[in-house]
C-alpha cells in the first residue's frame, strides 16, 4: 500500500468511529422534512438508526422520530407575543436561543456517538433562517469542528425545469457550499414527478445549458448565461443525486454520497475546522446571542408526537421493500427503549425555565 492510500484508509478509519452530520438544507418545499423522514426510515431498515435533530421551530408535525426537537426547548409561538416578532424574527430568535445550548446537544450526541452513524438535522423552511444567521454559523462549525459534516442541499427538481429558475436555485446553492465549507451534495428530489435527467445533463454539459436558455426570451436570460459561465466551476465541487424522498428512490445513492463525503471532510475540511475552532468568530456571536437569555435543552423520548413506530415500517416496507417487520420493530424496540430508559421527562422543568427566562425578558423590558 503507497503512503498515500495508507492515509486515505487511516483518515477513513478515522471518521467511521464518528458519526456522520448531515445538515439539511433546501428551499421552502423543496421537501426536506420528507427527505429527513425518508432517509431516517431508510436507515432504520438498514438497522442504523440516525441521531435526528429537528431545528425548525416553526413545523406543526414532525413526521419522523427526532432525537431533539427545537420545539421542546423554545415555543415559537411565545417568542412572536413576547418580543413582538413577525413570523420569520420568530424563527430567527428561537434559533438563536437554542444556539446558546448547543453545547447541550453536542453532550448529547457524544453520548450517542458509538451508537448511531449518523446524525441528522433538519432545518426552518425558510432558508437564509439557518444559512445567513448567527446561530445557523454556530450549529455548522460545532458539529464540523468535532464531527465529520456534510450538507444536503434538497432541490425541487419539478419546480427546476425551467434554465432561469434552475440557475437561481444553483447561485443559492453556491453561496451555501462556500458560506459552510462543507461538503456538499445536492438532491435532485422529487424524481418520481420529473426524472431529473435534464439537471444532470445542464450540470455536466455547459452547451446544453446555453441551448435551454436560448429558448428562453426574458430578461434573465443575459445575466443567466454570464452567471452560468461563473458556475460552471462550483458544478465540479457538487455530487448530485437523482432521489425521491416520497418513493425512496436513490437514498442509496444518496448514503454513498454522504460517505464519499464524509471522506471528503477529513482529508480537505477537517484541518480547516480546526482552525476555525480557535477563532474569536463564534465566541463573539455567542457573547451577542447569549444577551438574549437561557434555555435549556432535553432530549426527547423518541416516538410520542410523530408517525407511530409501525406506521414508519409499514411505510419502510412499502416503498423500500426493507427488513421484515419484526426485525426492524426489533431494532427500533431497542433504539426507542434506550432512549425512553435513558432520560426522564422533564417536560414542567423545561416548561418552568422557559416560563423564567420569558419573565426575566419581559422584566427587562419593562425596566
Ligand atoms: N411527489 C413528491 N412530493 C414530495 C417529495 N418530497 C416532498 N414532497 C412533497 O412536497 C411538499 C413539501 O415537502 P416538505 O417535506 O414539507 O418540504 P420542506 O422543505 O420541509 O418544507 P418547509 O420546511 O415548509 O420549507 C409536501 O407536500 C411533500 O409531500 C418527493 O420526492 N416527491
Amino acid at each position: 500500500m503507497d503512503e498515500s492510500t495508507a492515509e486515505a484508509s487511516a483518515s477513513v478509519a478515522a471518521s467511521d468511529s464518528k458519526p456522520t452530520c448531515v445538515i439539511v438544507l433546501g428551499m421552502a418545499g423543496s421537501g426536506k422534512t420528507t427527505f429527513v423522514q425518508r432517509l431516517t426510515a431508510h436507515l432504520h431498515a438498514k438497522g442504523s438508526p440516525p441521531y435526528v435533530i429537528n431545528l425548525d421551530p416553526a413545523v406543526s408535525q414532525v413526521p419522523y422520530p427526532a432525537n431533539v426537537d427545537i420545539r421542546d426547548t423554545v415555543k415559537y409561538k411565545e417568542v412572536m407575543k413576547q418580543y413582538n416578532l413577525g413570523p420569520n424574527g420568530a424563527i430567527m430568535t428561537s434559533l438563536n436561543l437554542f444556539a446558546t445550548r448547543f453545547d447541550q446537544a453536542m453532550g448529547l450526541i457524544e453520548k450517542r456517538k458509538d451508537s448511531c452513524r449518523f446524525v441528522i438535522l433538519d432545518t426552518p423552511g425558510q432558508i437564509e433562517v439557518f444559512t445567513w444567521s448567527a446561530s445557523g454559523a454556530i450549529i455548522t462549525e460545532t458539529l464540523a469542528s468535532t464531527y465529520p459534516t456534510v450538507v444536503v442541499y434538497v432541490m425541487d427538481c419539478a419546480r427546476s425545469t425551467n434554465p432561469v429558475t434552475f440557475m437561481s436555485n444553483m447561485l443559492y446553492a453556491c453561496s451555501i457550499l462556500y458560506r459552510t465549507k462543507l461538503p456538499f451534495i445536492v438532491v435532485l428530489n422529487k424524481a418520481d414527478i420529473v426524472k431529473p435527467t435534464f439537471a444532470l445533463k445542464w450540470l455536466s454539459d455547459f452547451e446544453s445549458f446555453q441551448e435551454a436558455l436560448e429558448q428562453q426570451t426574458s430578461f434573465m436570460t443575459d445575466l443567466t448565461r454570464s452567471l452560468s459561465l461563473v458556475l460552471d466551476e462550483f458544478y465540479g465541487s457538487l455530487k448530485c443525486v437523482a432521489a425521491s424522498a416520497v418513493t425512496g428512490e436513490g437514498m442509496p445513492e444518496v448514503l454513498d454520497a454522504i460517505a464519499a463525503g464524509a471522506e471528503q471532510y477529513e482529508k480537505e475540511y477537517k484541518p480547516q475546522y480546526e482552525r476555525l475552532r480557535h477563532e474569536h468568530q463564534s465566541a463573539k456571536v455567542a457573547a451577542q446571542t447569549s444577551k438574549l437569555g437561557e434555555v435549556s435543552l432535553k432530549e426527547r423520548p423518541v416516538g410520542s408526537s410523530m408517525q407511530s413506530r409501525s406506521e414508519m415500517l409499514a411505510d419502510e416496507r412499502i416503498h423500500l421493500g426493507g427488513v421484515e417487520a419484526e426485525d426492524a420493530e426489533d431494532e427500533r424496540e431497542r433504539v426507542f427503549g434506550q432512549a425512553e430508559d435513558d432520560e426522564e421527562d422533564d417536560t414542567e422543568a423545561d416548561k418552568a425555565s422557559f416560563q423564567r427566562f420569558m419573565e426575566q425578558m419581559m422584566g427587562a423590558k419593562k425596566s
